[in-house]
Formats: C-alpha cells, structure tokens, sequence
C-alpha cells in the first residue's frame, strides 16, 4: 500500500509542468518575500514615502537593464513566436512599466541620475549574464520571477485592499494586479514550460537554480530599499 502511495506521488510529480514543481520548491521563499515590511507596510499604505521613492529610482534603473535583457533573450530565441514574444515584454518593461514610475516621479520629485544600489546592480547584472551566456532555457528560467512573483505580489496585496482607504500607492498595486500584466505572465509561464520540456532534467534542474537565484535577489531588492541601501565605501 505504502509503496502505491509513493508510485502514485512519484508519478504525479514527473507529470507536473516545470513551473508548478518550481513553485512548490520556492513557496517558503515566496512567503518570506511577503512578509517583508516592504510588502506589508506598502499594503497598508504606510510605507515611508522616502522609502518607496528610493525603490522606484532603483527599479527605474532596474527596469532598463531588465528590458535589455529580454531583447537579448529575443534575438536567442529559435521560435519566431517567441521573438516577438520576448521583443513584446523587452517594451512593455521599458514602456508600460516605466510609465507608472513616471507618473509617481512627477508627483514624488525625479531624480537626475541613478546609481543603482548593490543588490540593484547584484540582480541586474546577474539577469544581463544569464540572457547572455547562460543556456536560453535557463535565461528564460532567470527573467521569470520578474513577471511572476510580482503578478503573485500584485494579487495578494490587491486583496487586501478593501480593508485600506486611499492607499498612495494604489497605481503600484493595480499595474502587477492588474490584467495586461497578468497576460504577459501567462505567456512567459508557458514558454518557460514548453522549453522545460524540451530540455534535459540536468537543464531543468539548472533553470530551477537560475529561478531560485533571481526570486532570492527580488527578496533582496525589496530589503534593500526598505533599508535605503548604500554602497559602504
Ligand atoms: C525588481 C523588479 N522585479 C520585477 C519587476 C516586475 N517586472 C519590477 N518592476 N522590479
């Protein structure tokens, strides 16, 4: 009996996609990156200001480094379909995104120029590698926390925001709860599967790494701007 009991799991996993076996193995990471005051005070809408103009600067400088990674994974792409797919996310990263930054810089103050912090540069430079040089699986394995964990974020503060009035940072919330992100998500989610499928499992184990990797620097993106980090010399 024990033993149909473990050839039954057995088996349930090996027919599980990509994505839903590496979201069972990151959930206790997920978690983390919800409990992070960040994410818990900017629910509430009482994130400091200053804090959430410092996030915004980083994720400005963030945000075009990460669309040119997309291009680079665009141009690495065998499936014309996923050319432009990946060519589609390159802009809506630099346009739609950077567009809700533009409206909170107007009223928060822009700043001139941008030094991104360590860990902004730590995530960007690691995303920029794997589009690079990294195996095309893996790089697409890297960029997909970006889409995802932000959708899974979005969602969850979004419900929670029957309970709080005039939350300032409202538009924040309903771009990454909202449905034209929740479009690309999906897409990115199933290229990231039809890929898996395709690779070895010593390659998918590699593209689990390259999801851990970037879903541990989004936790330290957010802790790094709650903190205001600084380069220490
Ligand atoms: C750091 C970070 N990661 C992901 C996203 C959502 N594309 C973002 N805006 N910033």
């Amino acid at each position: 009996m024990a033993l149909l009991i473990i050839s039954i799991n057995l088996n349930h996993k090996s027919s599980m996609k990509w994505t839903a076996k590496t979201w069972e193995r990151i959930t206790p990471l997920y978690e983390k990156i919800l409990d992070l005051p960040f994410n818990k005070e900017l629910t509430q809408g009482n994130l400091p200001v200053e804090k959430f103009k410092f996030y915004m600067a980083q994720d400005a400088y963030y945000l075009g480094e990460f669309g040119k990674a997309l291009s680079t994974i665009s141009g690495r792409m065998d499936k014309m379909e996923h050319v432009l797919d990946f060519a589609q996310f390159a802009a809506g990263a630099i346009v739609v995104e950077r567009a809700l930054h533009e409206g909170y810089f107007k009223t928060l103050g822009i700043p001139d120029t941008i030094e991104p912090s360590p860990s902004c540069l730590l995530y960007t430079n690691y995303l920029l590698k794997e589009a690079k040089y990294g195996d095309v699986a893996v790089a697409v394995a890297a960029v997909l926390p970006c889409f995802w964990i932000y959708k899974k974020v979005g969602d969850h503060i979004f419900e929670q925001q029957s309970e709080v009035q005039n939350n300032p940072y409202k538009n924040w919330i309903d771009t990454y709860a909202g449905e034209e992100f929740a479009a690309s998500v999906h897409k990115a989610i199933a290229i990231t599967d039809e890929l898996a499928a395709q690779s070895s499992s010593s390659t998918q184990e590699t593209m689990f790494k390259a999801f851990e990797m970037a879903s541990r620097l989004e936790w330290m993106f957010w802790d790094s701007a709650y903190r205001l980090e600084q380069w220490p010399v």
